[in-house]
């Protein structure tokens, strides 16, 4: 994996703590029940007061969060219940309200709002709805709300499941441009084996190519209460690494380990990111589906996105081209049919025809409902 791309000032800067973060902090359920059957919520109001200090300090934190089916199995008092996805779900539907209502107590300590974010794989494979779960992760992380997120295992089929915590908080870091994903488990990292059958497994603390080598010392789960093992954080690891996102492996229930990985210190295993996570988007835009259509914008609009580095206004479109919908890539041409950029359409090509040099403030009124000003946003595009 090649080295990440943070110049020396930006990791001077991360290393002295300078630099803000948005952060995803994954907790499995092996950290929020210390190991036990039931959570652990002294443990859990530890991990929000370095939550709350980090906030203070100007980081932007999303929680992806395990625990619902330890939290629903405690409650009903460990039924004995059949291995199945509907006795799993029963867990869970049973103690995610459970589980967010804990974390919705614990932040209100430290006066911060929560807001639950339950997700699919459907959620995120599908472009309209992964622009609709991004620009509420946004609005969240922009309002000062700290989005807790989990599977939705009570509605989640196989067909639909993301399946482990892992892999979620990794599609939850693409999603809300994070530039860090923690991954917080009860062992000091990513060991050489699997430290509890092995005691001379050592520890890795820094991985730059994740290869067949690497998963094969990665074993699944043995605590029984935890779904990922080490294997889906290996596989989180690489996608989010992709993206741009640095991922660190570390004990949840490390001193201050929050704080001390926000300020760049050496804990845990670190992989280190492949790009910035912008590019990681943009190369989704240029290497992705096929355009779904073209969109002409007129010389204003050339000016704007060529040389000021702006989204695309309805304003600046004079044409529409083709059927697409809402989260498509589209073309962007000049007046002259001379290509000028890739884009992720915020809205279907009969809202486009509709918008289509209208000022961004009559959106509403002429559609009813708006998805924000920008018809393309600057982050969706890639200029060629
Ligand atoms: N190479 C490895 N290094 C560290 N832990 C490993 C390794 N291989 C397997 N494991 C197991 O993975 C477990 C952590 O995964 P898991 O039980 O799913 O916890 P969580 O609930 O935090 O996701 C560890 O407790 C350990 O038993
Ligand atoms: N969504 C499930 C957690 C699934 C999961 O990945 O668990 P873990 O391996 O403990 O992070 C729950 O809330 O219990």
């Amino acid at each position: 994996m090649a080295d990440s791309k943070k110049s020396n000032a930006q990791q001077q800067d991360v290393a002295a703590g300078a630099a803000t973060h948005t952060i995803v902090v994954k907790l499995g359920t092996s950290v929020l029940t210390g190991g036990t059957l039931k959570l652990d919520r002294a443990h859990m109001v530890e991990l929000v007061r370095q939550c709350a200090m980090l906030r203070s300090q100007g980081h932007k934190i999303i929680i992806v969060t395990s625990g619902a089916i330890a939290a629903g199995r405690e409650h009903l008092g460990y039924p004995e219940l059949p291995k199945t996805m509907a006795s799993k779900q029963l867990l869970a539907a049973v103690g995610q309200g459970r589980l967010i209502q804990e974390w919705e107590t614990l932040f209100g300590i430290y006066g911060i709002n929560i807001g639950q974010m339950l997700l699919t794989r459907a959620d995120l494979n599908d472009r309209e709805r992964y622009l609709n779960a991004r620009d509420m992760l946004v609005a969240l992380l922009d309002n000062g709300i700290v989005p807790v997120v989990n599977e939705n295992d009570a509605v989640a089929t196989t067909e639909i499941k993301v399946g482990d915590n892992d892999n979620l908080s990794a599609l939850v870091g693409i999603l809300g441009g994070a530039d860090k994903l923690l991954l917080m488990t009860d062992q000091a990292g990513l060991f050489t084996a699997d430290p509890r059958s092995n005691p001379d497994a050592e520890l890795i603390h820094e991985v730059h190519t994740i290869d067949d080598k690497l998963r094969k010392l990665a074993g699944g789960t043995v605590g029984g209460l935890g779904t990922g093992g080490m294997a889906t954080k290996l596989q989180a690891a690489e996608v989010a690494c992709r993206a741009g996102i640095e991922v660190i492996i570390a004990a949840g229930r490390r001193v201050d380990v929050i704080i001390d990985l926000a300020a760049g210190k050496a804990v845990g295993t670190r992989f280190l990111p492949l790009e910035s996570p912008l590019e990681g988007r943009k190369q989704w835009i240029l290497a992705g589906p096929p355009p779904a259509g073209d969109i002409v914008i007129d010389d204003g609009a050339v000016t704007a996105v060529q040389q000021k580095g702006s989204s695309l206004l309805a304003k600046g479109i004079t044409q529409v081209k083709g059927t697409f919908e809402r989260g498509e890539v589209v073309r962007i041409f000049d007046s002259k049919n001379v290509l000028l950029a890739r884009g992720i359409s915020r809205y279907s090509s009969a809202d486009m025809v509709k918008i289509a040099g209208k000022h961004s403030h009559d959106i509403h009124q002429v559609l009813g409902y708006e998805y924000g000003h920008a018809a393309i946003h600057r982050d969706d595009m890639v200029v060629i």
